[in-house]
Order: structure tokens, then C-alpha cells, then sequence
């Protein structure tokens, strides 16, 4: 079966979205997503320039032998714009390799470890009595884990306070909106939050929280003790992780369970993390960590050290990655949790998908390939709208991490 043409396809329902479509000599054809977030060009051109006259001609069964063409044929390795693209041809390839199999995915990958995938949603509020409300709104939806923001008094623009909407979407501005960051604020901040969530919700409810890199690892440390009271599922990314041995020392303060890896774009960015057992889960992706050839390398490490898989799953992954991810977290064994924001109707409509929300969970569909599609009708009356994420300043003007 041989790759006769591959095109990449930008639309923006609500939001940009890149996809890459691939279509053999036999009428079946895949596609993967390969959307960046506030840089998706990056991605279209890596795609369009030097990935797509690469393919075309390939035999398309062969994705082990592509992935490591694109990987170790380039020379240049790793990134996010590579990985993103590898990523969309590898997913693809297994769209068409389940689909001529007449199989949906998760059983090319071993078939099912369980029956229904857990997931998590985003309340999001100005202050703390708003996201109790949002929390109350998605309890009310069936959600069972919840990831609770809220905004910090004092500071404009606090990571994760949405527009009052349940499509949250940070990328907003042409250029960069700017924020401000206090790290004492939202130190004195974040435990009262989880404090009144808990004496609302009780002890069962799953709670999450995001910290989206703004301490150091000292600091990270005296949070995660302070939350402990109040048993969070997991403290997201709470320091950097370019420096991997930072870990060591969050983990010397607190045993409020670690997540970190949804920037991660290959298995050596979370390797010492794993290995160490410095962290609990990984949030690593099919769309930004190389498709799922990649992330089941990063899965099987990640097993030998009891650490559980809890993939990124924001609105700036397509539900295309959503469909893939869905097939991947129904068949991986140490399966942790999957992050789900709602895309807009707008974007499920230009994505018909098969997987669907019941009681707190996601179910991957059973149709042959990982069940999305792509209306290129549809998708081609919104065109691209370059937006970018925030970044942060503290109050003397100095830049922050975002
Ligand atoms: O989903 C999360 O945990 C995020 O942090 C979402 C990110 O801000 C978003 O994906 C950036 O593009």
C-alpha cells in the first residue's frame, strides 16, 4: 500500500487547528493532527517543505521504518515543531493501518486494558466562590476529577481563569497579551481555594490543580505540603522541567502526587524524571511527543517505575489527537488519567468523531482507525487566524515563565 499523496489542511473553527492528511494507491487515507499553539505554520511548513515530498511514494504499513526515517533521517532531532510533525504522519499511518485491518486502533495496539477511559475538566474562576460554582457545574455534568483555578487577588490575569465560558482558550491575541505573576500571592492563595473546595465537595471528588511552571523547586515544595490536607489527585508542572533533577527536591517536601511532560516532545526530556520516580504521572501527547509510536516508548518506561500515563488534552489539540489519544488510553496498562476540554460545536463539527462523554468518562468508538474524520468542506470556510498565548511579568517588569 503506498502513500500517493499527503496535504496538510489549517482550519480555525474557534481555533486553529493543523492536519495532516494521507491518502495510498488503495482509496484508504489517515490523518494525525499537528497543531503547535501559537505556532502552526512552523508545523504546516516543516510539513508541506520536507515532510510530504519524503512520503509520497513510501509503503504506508511500514510506520515503524517512517517514524525513524523522519526521527533519525533528519539529522536535526527533537523539538517541538519536528515531533509535531512526526507525530501527524504517525498518526495518520495508524489511522490507515487500522482502518485496512478493518480494526479500531486500540486493538492493533494490543487490544483494550479496560472499558472506559477516566477524564478530567477544567473549572475556572475569577475567585474562589466562581470556581466552587464551576466545579458544581461540571459534578453536575458527571465529571468525577476535576481541575481546579481561580483567579488571585491583585494579580490581572492569573493561568487558567477562563471568560466565564466552558471552551477555555488561552491563545487570544495577534501578539502576546501580558499577565502578571506574583509567586507570594498565589502561595498565600491557591491552599484556600482546595480548602473550600473540600469542605463544599467532601473527600471523594477527584481535584487537580495546574501550577503551569511559575516556582522554583523550593517553593513547589511548600505548596505541594500545603495541599496535602486536601488530597489532590495530582500538582501539575509546578516548576520548569528543563531541569529535570529539580524534581528531586519537590519530592524531598511533599507526597502531593507530580505531573509534569505536556511540553515534553520526547522520551529523554522525561527520562531521569521516570527513572528517578520523581514524578507520578506523565503528560506527555500523541500530538506534541511523536505520535503514538513515540508515546508508547514513553508508556513503557514509565510502567517499569509505577509512574501512570495522564495525557495533555487541552482545547489546542484537535480532535483528531483526541480520537488517537482515546484508542491509546483504552489500551495502555498504566493508564493514569486524560485530561479532556470540550472543543466547541463548531470544531466537532468539522471533526465527526466517534468517541463520546458519559458519567465522568470517554469512550473510544469502534469504528475502524481511531474514529475522527476531517469535513475539508467544512473546514475550509474558516480560515487561519494566527493568535498567540500569553506570556507573564512579575511586578517589576521582569519576565516570567507562562
Ligand atoms: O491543559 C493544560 O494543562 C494546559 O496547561 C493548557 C495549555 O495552557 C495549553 O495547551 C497551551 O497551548
Amino acid at each position: 500500500m503506498k502513500i500517493r499523496d499527503a496535504r496538510v489542511i489549517i482550519t480555525c473553527p474557534g481555533r486553529n487547528f493543523v492536519t495532516l492528511k494521507i491518502e495510498t494507491d488503495q482509496g484508504i487515507y489517515g490523518i494525525g493532527d499537528a497543531t503547535l499553539n501559537g505556532r502552526e505554520l512552523a508545523v504546516a511548513s516543516y510539513l508541506t517543505d520536507h515532510v510530504v515530498p519524503n512520503l509520497i511514494g513510501r509503503d504506508a504499513q511500514r510506520i515503524e521504518d517512517i517514524w525513524q526515517f523522519l526521527y533519525r533521517g533528519a539529522y536535526w532531532r527533537r523539538g517541538p515543531v519536528t515531533m509535531s510533525a512526526i507525530a501527524a504522519v504517525d498518526t495518520a499511518l495508524w489511522d490507515i493501518k487500522a482502518k485496512a485491518a478493518g480494526m479500531p486502533l486500540y486493538q492493533l495496539l494490543g487490544g483494550r486494558s479496560r472499558d472506559r477511559v477516566l477524564v478530567y475538566g477544567h473549572a475556572n474562576g475569577a475567585d474562589i466562590e466562581q470556581t466552587v460554582d464551576q466545579v458544581g457545574a461540571y459534578k453536575d455534568m458527571g465529571y468525577r476529577a476535576i481541575r481546579a483555578q481561580s483567579g488571585i487577588p491583585g494579580v490581572k490575569g492569573a493561568y487558567g481563569v477562563g471568560k466565564g465560558d466552558l471552551y477555555y482558550e488561552p491563545a487570544d491575541g495577534t501578539l502576546p497579551t501580558e499577565t502578571l505573576w506574583s509567586t507570594p500571592a498565589y502561595l498565600n492563595h491557591a491552599p484556600k481555594l482546595f480548602e473550600r473546595l473540600r469542605d463544599v465537595y467532601g473527600p471523594d471528588i477527584e481535584l487537580l490543580h495546574d501550577v503551569h511552571h511559575r516556582l522554583t523547586p523550593i517553593e513547589a515544595g511548600r505548596l505541594g505540603k500545603a495541599l496535602e490536607p486536601y488530597r489532590l489527585f495530582w500538582m501539575e508542572d509546578s516548576t520548569p522541567a528543563e531541569n529535570q533533577e529539580a524534581f528531586r527536591l519537590i519530592r524531598q517536601h511533599t507526597v502531593t502526587p507530580l505531573a509534569v511532560g505536556e511540553i515534553f516532545n520526547t522520551i529523554w526530556d522525561c527520562r531521569e524524571l521516570i527513572q528517578n520516580q520523581l514524578i507520578d504521572y506523565i503528560r506527555t501527547t500523541v500530538v506534541h511527543a511523536g505520535g503514538i509510536t513515540h508515546l508508547r516508548r514513553i508508556a513503557d518506561l514509565a510502567s517499569l517505575y509505577q509512574v501512570r500515563t495522564g495525557s495533555h488534552g487541552a482545547t489546542d489539540l484537535s480532535p483528531v489527537c483526541m480520537g488517537a489519544a482515546l484508542h491509546f488510553d483504552s489500551w495502555v496498562p498504566n493508564f493514569g488519567i486524560q485530561e479532556y476540554m470540550r472543543h466547541t460545536p463548531e470544531t466537532d463539527e468539522v471533526f465527526p468523531h466517534d468517541y463520546r462523554f458519559e458519567d465522568g468518562y470517554l469512550f473510544a468508538g469502534e469504528k475502524p482507525g481511531h474514529g475522527v474524520d476531517l469535513d475539508e468542506k467544512l473546514a475550509a470556510k474558516y480560515e487561519y487566524e494566527p493568535k498567540q498565548l500569553p506570556i507573564a511579568r512579575l511586578a517589576d517588569g521582569t519576565l516570567w515563565n507562562w
